[in-house]
């Protein structure tokens, strides 16, 4: 479904060339749910412009939905659907016209986009809400309002900006859903992200992206598993023993730390060993490693400070 190869942008500023994304080279198969993360100024916005044909490449190509980037762009903006950071709808229009105005922006009939309007809005929690100016929907109604309009003309793929900024817990998590029961129902969603708990719950796949370069690619297990380890942490008078034992091994008073692979696996035959010589235990426990680990091992830095900065 995208097709990118040596896909880069070159920024021309004042203070001299800046490279935003560095030629990178990546598929999307059709159906897959893809999490685009990185943290700010990785590069994910200019890539996501490029594939959706808002800004020209400065090397490289794609093919997005069966149409080249380059010599079609008509032929990928009708076959994808964008929603951006900042929701396209007019504040002070009613969801109804909104929609309306956007079905027949893409050719639809009238009968035709009345369906279609009918069947959007059920699907996205939004039936009741018709005659409401969108200022006045909460943040979770505008931003499912505003996928609703990037659907309006059926598109195979659906291209989505940092979904859930801004949103409450409760609201994201109902977003997740929507999100789910897009690609549940065949549409390739290809999404970026700053949030670990987002492409986490979402993405069967992710690619990672750093300084405008992939930096690491697989689905969230799998890219939890590069991660050198499970972390066991053991409380015990006689950490100091046990932290010998492990060239990795941090203590701090009673409790003690280290990585081995498969921690659930490997625990029971460490535990006795320690039994054997003598090592008395009062807690034990197993961490998988998380996604800002991963993060962490690719890139050096926490993707979750950077997202706390931001
Ligand atoms: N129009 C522009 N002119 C100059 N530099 C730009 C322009 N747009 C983006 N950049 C720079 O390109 C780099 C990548 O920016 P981009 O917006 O793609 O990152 P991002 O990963 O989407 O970040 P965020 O999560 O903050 O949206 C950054 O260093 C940014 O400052």
């Amino acid at each position: 479904m995208i097709e990118a190869r040596g896909l880069a942008r070159r920024f021309t500023t004042k203070t001299g060339p800046v490279d935003a994304v560095r030629g990178v080279d990546f598929d999307v198969a059709e159906g897959e749910l893809v999490g685009f993360l990185g943290p700010n100024g990785a590069g994910k916005s200019t890539t996501l412009r490029m594939l959706t044909t808002l800004l020209q490449p400065t090397a490289g190509k794609a093919v997005v939905a069966g149409h080249d980037l380059l010599t079609d762009p008509a032929g990928v903006r009708r076959n994808i659907g964008y929603v951006g950071q900042k929701g396209g709808g007019g504040l002070d229009q009613r969801v109804a016209d909104e929609l309306e105005f956007q079905a027949r922006f893409y050719g639809l009939s009238r009968q035709g986009s009345r369906r279609k309007i009918a069947d959007l809005l059920e699907r996205f929690d939004l039936a009741g809400l018709e005659k409401r100016a969108i200022v006045t929907l909460s943040g979770g109604q505008q931003r499912r309002l505003d996928i609703a309009m990037g659907m309006l003309h059926d598109p195979r793929l659906l291209f989505l900006d940092e979904p859930s900024t801004a949103l409450d817990p409760q609201s994201r998590r109902n977003l997740w859903e929507h999100i789910r029961q897009l690609k549940d129902d065949g549409v390739t969603v290809f999404l970026t992200t700053h949030y670990l708990d987002e492409a986490d719950f979402l993405s069967d796949r992710l690619l990672v992206i750093d300084h405008g370069s992939i930096v690491g690619e697989g689905s969230p297990d799998e890219l939890k598993h590069r991660v050198s380890g499970d972390l066991v942490v053991l409380g015990t008078p006689q950490a100091s023993i046990v932290a010998s034992k492990f060239a990795d091994a941090v203590t701090e008073g009673e409790k003690v730390s280290f990585r081995i692979p498969n921690g659930d696996r490997a625990l029971p035959g460490l535990l006795r060993d320690l039994d054997n010589i003598g090592v008395e235990l009062h807690s034990v426990q197993v961490h998988r490693p998380t996604l800002d680990d991963v993060f962490l091992t690719m890139t050096g830095r926490s993707l979750r400070e950077e997202a706390n900065a931001a």
